[in-house]
């Protein structure tokens, strides 16, 4: 699966295939002039994209699946692929036409957006169903190629962590702390367990589920109220002797910074956060706390009291098998530039505040 997502990510088509038939896709944040005539070259190229987006460019799609697609318009270049996505901005949403006749995606259709968003890239993809002749056309290429039947698997697998180093680590809260670093068993982002101070993790241990976000809490962002919220964590849990900070790389609920940054562009334009994780194609939380529950488990921590305001993740650790004592509010760092995004996060998301 690395090798799949490493051939998208920059670009190179790969070869997925299901029931005998085989599909060549590449993913349309990553498409260049040059492989998009290659493709449309090949045969006839479908675009597939999420309903959240389709949706959003003002679509009616039929059904109720999540994933649609389309066959591209006569004189579809390039430029109206990557508007279709929302490649370059907030003016993609103007499409002129609009979309052609949508249908529903297969379980194939799902996988090529699984993938793209495994790798925080736009979800949208070019298609192109391969014959006999076309697939001996590229048989040459050495494209990664996979079946259907083993995408999902491989993308579970990466959920699957192992600490591969650990440190002491002094910090300005605690003289004593670890370090942890856990690494998805199939590749992908390392996440990190920091102990602060010496706590008891056969008790119920003060934790915070951090999701990473470079403009908060690196760069001080006022637009939302990750930084207070990590340092708050923090000290809280050097005052009660120790605590455990799992920092999950899952930046902009796991959409990426890239996409988090057309979102805040988006934003700036007049949307909600949520609106503009839809307007991308994204769902309103991308992010999975499987991960993060498996670091506890690896850890040995079964019994947390959780910092947190959002009720979804009590809910979602309970259900994978992590007892929530309770929990702890964190509510800090509100400021007039962010007042909005948490108003959005108590109406749509659930957000205690
Ligand atoms: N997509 C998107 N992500 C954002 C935006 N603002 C902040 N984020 C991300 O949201 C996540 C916030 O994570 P957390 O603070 O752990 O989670 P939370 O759901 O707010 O819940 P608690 O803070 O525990 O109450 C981080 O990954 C940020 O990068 C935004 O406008 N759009
Ligand atoms: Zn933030």
């Amino acid at each position: 699966m690395r090798r799949l997502q490493g051939d998208l990510a920059v670009g190179l088509p790969i070869v997925l295939r299901h029931d005998g038939a085989a599909v060549l896709v590449a993913l349309v944040e990553s498409l260049t002039q040059a492989r998009y005539s290659a493709m449309t070259d090949l045969g006839t190229p479908e675009l597939v994209v999420t309903r959240r987006r389709a949706v959003a460019l003002g679509a009616q799609p039929p059904g109720q699946g999540d994933t649609l697609r389309f066959r591209l318009p006569p004189g579809a270049d390039l430029g109206w692929v990557a508007a279709v996505a929302g490649r370059s901005g907030p003016q993609d949403g103007d499409l002129g036409g609009g979309l052609p006749i949508l249908q529903t995606g297969s379980a194939l259709h799902r996988a090529m957006l699984d993938i793209a968003k495994s790798i925080h890239v736009l979800p949208a993809a070019l298609a192109v169903p391969l014959s006999v002749e076309t697939e001996a056309v590229i048989a040459d290429l050495g494209l990664s190629t996979m079946p259907l039947a083993r995408v999902l698997p491989a993308l579970e697998e990466a959920r699957s962590q192992t600490c591969v180093s650990s440190a002491q680590l002094p910090m300005d809260v605690s003289s004593s702390g670890h370090v942890h670093v856990f690494r998805p068993d199939a590749g992908g982002p390392d996440h990190y367990a920091i102990e602060v101070g010496t706590p008891d993790l056969s008790g119920p241990v003060l934790v915070r589920l951090h999701s990473a976000c470079f403009t908060g809490d690196v760069l001080g962002s006022l637009k939302c109220d990750c930084g207070p919220q990590l340092r708050a964590a923090m000290a809280a849990m050097a005052e009660a002797g120790g605590g455990v900070l799992i920092y999950l790389n899952q930046e902009g609920r796991g959409i990426g910074l890239a996409n988090k940054m057309r979102a805040y562009a988006l934003q700036d334009a007049g949307l909600d956060t949520v609106e503009a994780n839809h307007w991308l194609g994204f769902e309103d939380d991308q992010r999975d706390f499987r991960i993060g529950a498996q670091i506890l488990g690896r850890m040995g921590i079964d019994r947390v009291r959780l910092m947190t305001n959002n009720p979804a993740k009590m809910a979602s650790l309970s259900a994978l098998g992590v007892t929530v004592v309770d929990r702890v509010p964190l509510r800090v760092g509100k400021t007039a530039q962010n007042a909005h995004y948490l108003a959005t996060k108590a109406a749509k998301s659930g957000h205690l505040l």
